[in-house]
């Protein structure tokens, strides 16, 4: 049922706690509480840190996507809250009561089998065959990026990355690329800025082996591409990783995790972005691996 997003006042939004920081803002659990008395909604609030020219037309870029998406395992927006004498404003998002699938994955790993990982995979899956109908291209898939409303329910959680596929190409060429999370990027998209749904194709298969690792730092895939590349310093460490990746290195499979989910996984890491899967081929096959019948 659709929502009609409304307008916040300031006055009423009551902080009660810091949910983390993003690309260039925060998030902040508030109640909104008119009636002030305890009784109002719980919602997230993201505010802009450094209300820069850029990142304001970054925030409000971001806030028109956010408008427009609406779906199951997509964030919700709520609303706009202007900010009395700033010319800046915050985006009202529901509030997830768990925290991302980052935080999630190691807390809970023994009630979370296969079939759960599976489950997470295929809505991000939907989630991600959405916003690629919508045109737009995510560029930041990742665990930290997606949210949990319960045991059985992930939604992809951020969209300060994403970009809308201009009308006549089906990719989008990055100006300035900004400390976006290399380990996480397809190689056209570290060598030469292109972003696609390919590339978040690729994105999804290093997601689907943080599912499989619960995130546990140790094997997380900056931790196992650095042991891969050797002591290299920042700037050396794009050309290190697109060279081992050209040479056809990739992430091992993690303790545990099925072959055929590895299998899956190297799809998504085809080197040429024309051979990776799409995301409904992707859902189509986790559901085959899911025994849910
Ligand atoms: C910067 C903020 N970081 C965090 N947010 C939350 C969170 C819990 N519950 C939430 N409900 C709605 C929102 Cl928007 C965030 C949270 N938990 C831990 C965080 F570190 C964020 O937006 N992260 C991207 C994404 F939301 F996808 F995880």
């Amino acid at each position: 049922e659709y929502q009609e997003p409304s307008v916040y006042e300031e006055r009423y939004l009551k902080l009660i706690s810091a949910l983390g920081k993003g690309n260039f803002g925060s998030v902040e659990l508030c109640r909104y509480d008119p009636l002030d008395d305890n009784t109002g909604e719980l919602v997230a609030v993201k505010k802009l840190q450094h209300n820069t020219a850029e990142h304001v037309r970054d925030f409000q870029r971001e806030s028109l996507i956010l408008r427009s998406l609406h779906n199951d395992y997509i964030v919700r927006y709520k609303g706009i809250c202007y900010s009395v004498g700033r010319r800046n404003f915050q985006l009202v998002m529901e509030y997830l009561p768990n925290k991302s699938l980052r935080e999630y994955l190691p807390i809970n790993r023994d009630r979370l089998d296969s079939n759960h990982l599976l489950l997470y995979a295929s809505q991000v899956c939907k989630g991600m065959q959405y916003l690629g109908s919508q045109r737009y291209v995510h560029r930041d898939l990742a665990s930290r990026n997606i949210l949990v409303e319960n045991v059985n329910h992930v939604k992809i959680g951020d969209f300060g990355l994403t970009k809308i596929l201009p009308q006549d190409k089906e990719y989008y060429v990055v100006k300035l690329r900004g400390e976006s999370p290399i380990f996480w990027h397809a190689p056209e998209s570290l060598s030469d800025s292109i972003y696609s749904c390919a590339s978040d194709v690729w994105s999804f298969g290093v997601l689907l082996y943080e599912l499989y690792t619960y995130s546990e730092r140790s094997c997380s895939p900056p931790a196992e591409y650095l042991r891969m590349m050797g002591s290299h310093n920042s700037q050396q460490a794009v050309c290190c990783l697109v060279e081992l990746l050209r040479e056809g290195k990739r992430l091992s499979a993690p303790p545990c995790c099925p072959l055929k989910v590895h299998k899956l996984m190297l799809s998504c890491w085809s080197h040429l972005s024309s051979e990776r899967p799409s995301f409904r081929e992707l859902e189509l096959q986790i559901n085959q691996f899911r025994d849910i019948h």
